[in-house]
């Protein structure tokens, strides 16, 4: 464990211990002014005359033949063989070089004269080069073009190391699985996806490593091809591990005051005393509790067997929030088995007006019953009739909830079965049913209600065949329009997803993930009905943007 230490306290230091030592900088009698000139005067040997000599011809050589390259001659101007080293490492551009051409000279020569005509122009002491130093001066050039190319070799190498091989998915699919190669493999896939452009391998296609990722994500989380192709199409690939992940993990225990049998902060104070540690569920909820962990077991305390309160999902707070069911009105839990959300509407109702509540199942009408009788809702009747043709039984509702059933794409960490029993067929027929139901829903309304007119349509499902294809079909085919939820989080319902186009009004159903909410995965959306226009002839609904239109004109 390190020290903790708050930097702010301590004060701005001053100079170091060396840096006080330091006097003022005094410049030394030999390097003065007038001592330089003398310096400079000095009178030079006899073999170090003659070098200089020699430079000083060279360099006067250099300057007359001075010129200036011009852009198209840079190249055939051999360049190459005149421009010194230093000037190619430094990698100017050639194309506003200067270049100077050299006397024609030996390589080592060449090397020398470069650097010594640099030199000569600061200090003429460095003129003069002992056999030794010249030695020590190739020697150290060499070492530094060996480092240079070392380093090149270790760039490439690394560069080389951070491609992922795309292995043979043939291959991969006949061995043995090994789950953890398999888990980093899914990693890298992941990394190349996401910056494919600079670290896919050459010549490798995108779908190829969709390919292997389809294949790599359905052995480790163990789900069906097409449900894991469904779910990668749905969820980004930087959510995808995530989301995947959720999927495995249970969502918290959470639990919904039966407001009709007792305050929240009554029934948290019951609990905490027999041992439950809880908290509000979050601000969105007045009704809402999270059990974090209990010494007993929360179906069955004295205060659940009293009825007050129903263990339920916290997403299934949401369908019922953006129904907004009011005092005395007529409301359709239509969907109702076994009763979570219907308990809650005739809690919002404060057990006035008439709830109906019905589900096609008999057996779980069963459950619903009791839930019913336990949660001390009086103002419900329960009916088993088939959803689709429920109008044929009563309609006319200020409200309606068609929490409809679905594939459960959205609830995979509470059954894992969905993993791999979910089909093609399976989620057209589902899609296909949920259609029936909510056309149903909506003729059951009544567009004229006074205080609603509205259908909530929700599911435990992520796909959007089951979710915004819905609507969006429903938009089509009656005279509703989407409206804000209430919700104020979730993400956005999808316009747009793949070939698909949806209504802009989409934007305005929300979506709800266990990565990302840490609750079932959920879809809401809320419609109003508008009345039809009797007159037109032949037409059996009309788009409620038109009747809205129509209405303002008339205004
Ligand atoms: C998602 S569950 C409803 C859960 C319920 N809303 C709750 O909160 O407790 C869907 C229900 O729809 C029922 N169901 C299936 N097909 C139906 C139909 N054609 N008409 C009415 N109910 C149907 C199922 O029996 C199931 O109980």
């Amino acid at each position: 464990m390190g020290r903790v230490k708050d930097f702010k306290l301590l004060g701005k230091k001053g100079p170091g211990r060396k840096a006080r030592k330091q006097g003022d900088p005094t410049i030394p009698a030999a390097l003065r002014e007038d001592k330089k000139i003398d310096k400079v005067k000095k009178k030079l040997g006899g073999r170090i005359r003659q070098r200089t000599k020699k430079r000083l011809l060279n360099l006067a050589v250099a300057a007359s033949t001075r010129v200036t390259k011009t852009k198209s001659k840079s190249k055939k101007d051999s360049a190459g063989e005149t421009t010194s080293e230093s000037e190619h490492e430094e990698g100017r551009d050639d194309d506003e070089m200067e270049v100077i051409p050299q006397p024609s000279v030996s390589d080592d020569e060449d090397d020398s004269i470069g650097e010594e005509a640099d030199d000569f122009c600061s200090d003429d002491e460095e003129l003069v080069e002992l056999p030794i130093e010249k030695k020590s001066r190739k020697r150290d050039k060499k070492l530094k073009k060996e480092k240079e190319e070392s380093k090149k070799e270790f760039t490439q190498q690394m560069a080389g190391h951070e491609v992922f091989e795309l292995p043979d998915i043939e291959s991969i699919s006949n061995e043995p699985q090994d789950l953890p190669t398999v888990s980093q493999r899914l990693r890298e896939v992941l990394h190349v996806l996401a910056n494919f452009k600079d670290l896919r391998e050459p010549g490798r296609k995108r779908k190829e490593y969709v390919t292997l990722l389809e294949h790599d994500l359905k052995v480790y989380y163990g789900y069906n091809e097409y449900l894991i192709d469904k779910i990668i199409q749905l969820i980004p690939h930087s959510e995808l591990l995530e989301f995947l992940d959720a999927c495995e993990t249970p969502r918290p225990v959470t639990i919904r005051t039966n407001t009709l049998k007792t305050r929240r902060r009554d029934l948290a104070g019951a609990l905490i005393s027999r041992g439950v540690n809880l908290d509000p569920i979050g601000d969105w909820s007045k009704v809402g509790l999270v059990i974090y962990d209990s010494q007993v077991p929360i179906g069955a305390t004295p205060e659940y067997l009293s009825g007050k309160y129903m263990m339920q999902g916290a997403s299934s707070l949401l369908p019922v929030m953006a129904l907004a069911p009011q005092v005395n009105e007529r409301i359709l839990d239509m969907c109702a088995a076994p009763g979570g959300k219907a308990t809650y509407i005739a809690a919002l109702m404060k057990n006035t007006g008439l709830l109906v509540c019905n589900d096609y199942k008999k057996e779980r009408c069963k459950s619903l019953i009791a839930n019913i009788y336990r949660m001390g809702v009086q103002n419900t009747i329960v009916c088993n009739y088939d959803g689709r043709k429920f109008t044929k039984v009563m309609s006319g509702f200020d409200r309606i909830l068609l929490d409809a059933p679905c594939s459960g794409t959205g609830v995979i960490a509470k059954d894992q079965s969905v993993k791999t029993s979910k089909s093609e067929v399976a989620i057209e027929r589902c899609s296909h049913m949920q259609k029936e139901l909510i056309l149903e829903a909506i003729d059951a309304l009544n567009a004229s209600s006074s205080t609603g007119g509205y259908l909530v349509y929700s599911t435990c499902s992520v796909l959007v065949e089951e979710n915004e294809g819905v609507i969006d079909y429903a938009l089509s085919r009656r005279n509703v329009k989407v409206v804000d939820t209430g919700l104020n989080f979730g993400v956005s319902g999808f316009t747009r997803f793949r070939e698909k186009r949806f209504h802009p009004s989409l934007s305005l159903t929300k979506r709800f993930y266990p990565h990302t909410h840490n609750m079932d995965g959920f879809f809401v959306a809320k419609l109003k009905k508008f009345p039809q226009k009797s007159t037109i002839v032949g037409s059996k609904q009309q788009p409620a943007e038109e009747e809205e239109k129509e209405e303002d004109e008339e205004t």
